[in-house]
């Protein structure tokens, strides 16, 4: 997978970015374009095969031009639930790069489920996952190095704007991240930080999800989305681009929806509400 880019090559050259998730999906996505760009990037999450996989696959990007500098790309295991490994990912990426201008909180999950029958533990897996584990993730990249350097955060939410039916664990914690987006805009520009988020609609046809959800979620979507088809990371991946880039250097704790006017229209999930609630 090798992501071309709308943006001035070398537009990132000599940055160096943190994306979690970035084996897979959207995430490999954002990783291709930022070394596309020029930028060195540290992917990270749970599955060492994956990221390794996904290291040696996208090694081999260099942004077009000869004097271009050749960006480097390394991995390593974090669980962004945990706050002892977040801060090791924050502090491996300083060692390796010296620096760190960029933070993309892509990684996240959840799974569907009616509310009444999630589980305290299955619950408390998605708001730490996706809600516990940004936040982690910002306050460390703030703590160890951007209070001092300024830089750019990007956070991934989804398209909870009407609430989320059959994922509501996950809309609570995709409305707290776009919250802390907004407040974190305001505590940390001080410090030369600009913090803002991205809001997939739920149509990003990214290999997980068909993996998944094994019913053909997605293709459900299509007659919801006034554009009447679905979304490529590729475009989610463009406008993160550009939150990062100087293009929005004034733009801070905004969110952008990639939805296609989506969320404009429909609920995000084929949800109907079919008769009086029985208990
Ligand atoms: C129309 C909508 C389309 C989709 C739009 C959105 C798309 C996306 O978000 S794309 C991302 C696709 N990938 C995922 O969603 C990831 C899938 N989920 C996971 O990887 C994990 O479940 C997790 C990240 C949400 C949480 O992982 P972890 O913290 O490791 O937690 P566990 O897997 O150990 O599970 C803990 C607990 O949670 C309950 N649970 C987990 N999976 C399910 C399930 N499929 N159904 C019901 N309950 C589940 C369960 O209680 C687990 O505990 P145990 O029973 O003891 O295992
Ligand atoms: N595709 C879509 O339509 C939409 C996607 N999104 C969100 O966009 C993001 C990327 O999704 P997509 O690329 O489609 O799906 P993926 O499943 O490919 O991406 C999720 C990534 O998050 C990582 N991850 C999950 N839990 C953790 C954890 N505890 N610690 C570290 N990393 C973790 C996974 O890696 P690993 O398993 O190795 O930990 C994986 O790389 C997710 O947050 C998703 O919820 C939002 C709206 C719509």
């Amino acid at each position: 997978m090798i992501v071309k880019s709308i943006f001035r090559s070398g537009l990132f050259a000599g940055k160096s970015a943190i994306v979690t998730g970035g084996g897979s999906g959207i995430g490999k996505a954002i990783t291709s374009e930022l070394l596309y760009l020029g930028c060195n990037v540290m992917i990270a999450s749970r599955k060492l095969d994956r990221l390794e996989n996904a290291a040696n696959e996208l090694k081999t990007i260099t942004p077009p031009g000869d004097d271009q500098p050749k960006p480097k790309i390394e991995f390593m295991e974090c669980n962004i639930k945990k706050e002892e490994q977040v801060h090791s990912l924050i502090s491996n990426t300083l060692d390796k790069f010296g620096k760190l201008d960029f933070l993309v909180n892509n990684g996240g999950g959840q799974f569907y489920s009616p509310a009444k029958d999630f589980s305290l533990k299955g619950w408390n897996a998605v708001i730490e996952t996706n809600l516990t584990g940004t936040f982690l993730c910002c306050q460390q990249a703030f703590n160890q190095y951007m209070s001092e350097h300024g830089g750019v955060i990007v956070n991934m939410v989804a398209n909870m704007w009407n609430g989320w039916p059959g994922m509501s664990h996950s809309g609570a914690a995709r409305a707290g991240v776009e919250n802390i987006t907004k407040s974190l805009a305001i505590e940390w520009a001080p410090a030369g930080i600009r913090i803002n988020a991205v809001a997939p609609g739920s149509t990003i046809a990214s290999q997980s999800v068909k993996d998944y959800y094994k019913f053909d979620i997605m293709g459900q979507q299509i007659p919801r989305v006034p554009a009447k088809r679905l979304g490529t990371v590729e475009e989610v991946s463009a406008a993160i681009c550009f939150l990062l880039s100087p293009a929005a250097a004034f733009i801070s704790g905004e969110t952008i929806k990639i939805d296609g006017a989506q969320s404009l229209y429909t609920t995000s999930i084929p949800w109907e509400v079919s008769g009086r609630y029985q208990n």
